[in-house]
């Protein structure tokens, strides 16, 4: 059978990496590493985040998909994606709202999109502020256009998305867990 892959979007801070860590943690799925120009935050580790690239590496590589988010390059390699397909059932890849659209686009049912939303986008800035995020990026990414898109689901994803609310970690996990063994038993999961 086709592995799926799992796209896990929506803004900033809405705990796309979290669910991803979940995933590939409870479930055999593995992740697809993409590329940024972003500077490493505290801990993260080349090649196991990301591929943290220089604005002369980034462009040498060959893209599914790549956008510009708050100052920074980032993109899914077509190298990457092989990667993560070819070692399990599911691949689990961390995209912004526009990466979404193209990988709904060229993957069709192969793609299971979920979009993340949190009740109250004022509790983002916290959640950055405790992961540690440096408070100047923090404020420029707050105050993106990107940041502002990905608050609600984009047009192009109605009906195609399965939106999860995850303001209750433990709740989102019961959500995932359903999910999951809906998509483990190839249920074609709706929107
Ligand atoms: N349901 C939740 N309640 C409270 N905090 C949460 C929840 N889910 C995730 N977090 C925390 O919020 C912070 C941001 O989560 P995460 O890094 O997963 O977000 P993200 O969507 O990947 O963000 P970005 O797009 O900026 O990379 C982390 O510190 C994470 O532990
Ligand atoms: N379209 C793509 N979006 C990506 C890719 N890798 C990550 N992202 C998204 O970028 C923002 C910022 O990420 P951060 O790690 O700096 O917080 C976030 O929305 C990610 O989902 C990619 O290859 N393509």
């Amino acid at each position: 059978m086709q592995s799926k892959v799992l796209v896990i979007t929506g803004a900033t801070g809405t705990g796309k990496t979290t669910v991803q860590d979940y995933l590939i943690t409870h479930y055999p799925a593995t992740k697809i590493i993409t590329h940024t120009t972003r500077p490493p935050r505290a801990g993260e580790v080349d090649g196991v985040d990301y591929y943290f690239e220089t604005e002369e590496s980034f462009p040498k590589n060959h893209y599914l998909e790549s956008v510009l988010y708050s100052g920074y390059h980032y993109g899914s390699s077509q190298e990457g994606i092989a990667a993560g397909l070819k070692r399990a059932e599911f691949a689990t890849i961390v995209l912004d709202g526009k990466g979404a659209i193209t990988y709904a686009d060229e993957l069709g049912s192969q793609a299971v999109i979920v979009f993340l939303t949190v009740s109250d986008s004022g509790k983002l800035a916290h959640r950055l502020s405790k992961r540690g995020d440096d408070e100047t990026m923090m404020a420029n990414r707050l105050a993106s256009p990107e940041y502002r898109r990905d608050l609600t689901m984009p047009l192009a994803l109605r009906g195609r998305a399965i939106q999860l609310n995850n303001d209750n970690w433990q709740q989102t996990q019961i959500k995932l867990d359903e999910l999951m063994d809906r998509l483990e038993h190839g249920e074609v999961v709706d929107s």
